[in-house]
């Protein structure tokens, strides 16, 4: 699925050359929003230098592109420790994992991406290592098999998930510092914007950043990279400023509209309201009429309706709100008696 506003990042955003990378905040002080999370973050930081320890485990949840990877990276560098990177689809063997953990050194962070994809036999093998920091290792086969154990240096296990639902809770439950990042506001996006064109040197103005920063759907990523395309047709149409209508002209070419919604969001309503009369529809079944991934549609596209109250998530299923027809134009019909309300009241 490539969208301009998918918040998932592209593959090029993922390299070491990215784009985006010249422009990930370095430090706790730099990072703009989730002011809880890192207001508490700041302090077991400081603590846990305070005492020469490891940070205790840390569990990052959210959307695609609200800024795991970043702040994984952040906690690294205020704790003054090495920051080794992996995902949980790369670890196929529990011997993959064991030779990330026997190298490092003591206090570090080890950051798992995607943890949700870890295999269960990798799984295993980290419950020791994040308790008792110990490696209990099988070698050989059968009969001759034998267990060995190995003494690891304390770490910090730095985790992301898009999914924290999908961990088992035994894993779940061993992150002392759990954070769940949440969608950031106007404002902070404005601000994120302001300061990526500062660093990019893309004459962005403040209300051009505003206009943009409320389509971004509460999302870093999404901001940037509607910043570098927004820039790209500034610059072939002369334009020396950046400013509210130079961003919308060019938001509207990239079909992105008032609220951050592209077509794919908009297929995603019609087919609630227009196939299923308005829900409540499974998501699979939804996934299925707009041609689409149910994991793509659950991570990408649903969180942000969700957020914004355009749809709500019932037992029964998805179910589109007023707000979702006012949206699109379309006329809600009553809801039936003793039924919630189309609006999401309960
Ligand atoms: N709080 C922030 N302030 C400024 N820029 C941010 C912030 N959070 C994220 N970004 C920027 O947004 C982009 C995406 O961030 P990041 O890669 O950390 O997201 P993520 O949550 O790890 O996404 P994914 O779930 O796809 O791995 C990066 O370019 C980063 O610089
Ligand atoms: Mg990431």
């Amino acid at each position: 699925m490539t969208r301009i506003i998918s918040g998932e990042a592209e593959p090029h955003e993922a390299t070491p050359f990215a784009a985006d990378k010249a422009l990930r905040p370095q430090t706790l002080a730099e990072f703009v929003g989730q002011e809880q999370a890192k207001g508490n973050l700041r302090i077991f930081i400081e603590a846990a230098k305070g005492r020469g320890e490891a940070l205790d485990h840390v569990l990052l949840f959210g959307p695609p592109g609200l800024g795991k990877t970043t702040l994984a990276q952040i906690v690294a560098r205020e704790l003054g420790v090495n920051f080794r990177a992996t995902s949980g689809p790369v670890l196929n063997k529990p011997g993959d994992l064991a030779a990330i953990l026997t190298n490092l050194e003591a206090n570090d962070v080890l950051f798992i991406d995607e943890i949700h994809r870890l295999s269960s036999n990798v799984e295993e093998i980290l419950y020791p290592a994040m308790e008792d920091h110990v490696l209990d290792l099988v070698i050989g086969e059968g009969p001759s098999a034998r267990s060995i154990r190995i003494d690891l240096a304390p770490f910090t296990l730095v985790a992301a998930t898009t999914r924290a639902g999908m961990l088992a809770t035994p894993l779940r439950d061993r992150f002392g510092i759990p954070i769940r990042l949440e969608f950031y506001t106007h404002a902070e996006l404005k601000h994120v914007l302001l300061g990526a064109a500062r660093k990019m040197g893309a004459p962005l103005s403040e209300d051009g950043a505003a206009e943009i920063a409320a389509r971004a759907r509460g999302t870093p990523r999404v901001a940037g990279r509607l910043l570098r395309r927004v820039r790209d047709f500034a610059e072939a149409d002369g334009a020396t400023v950046i400013d509210r209508k130079a961003a919308g002209m060019a938001l509207a070419r990239l079909e992105v509209d008032e609220v951050g919604l592209d077509s794919l969001d908009r297929r995603y309503l019609r087919a609630l309201i227009e196939h299923y009369g308005g829900g409540p529809a499974g998501v699979e079944t939804i996934a299925y009429a707009i041609a689409e991934a149910r994991d793509a549609v659950e991570d990408v596209i649903e969180p942000y309706l969700m957020q914004q109250g355009f749809i709500q998530r019932t037992p029964r299923g998805r179910v589109a709100c007023g707000k979702a027809y006012l949206h699109l134009g379309l006329k809600a019909p009553p809801p039936a008696p003793g039924q919630a309300g189309l609006f999401g009241e309960e």
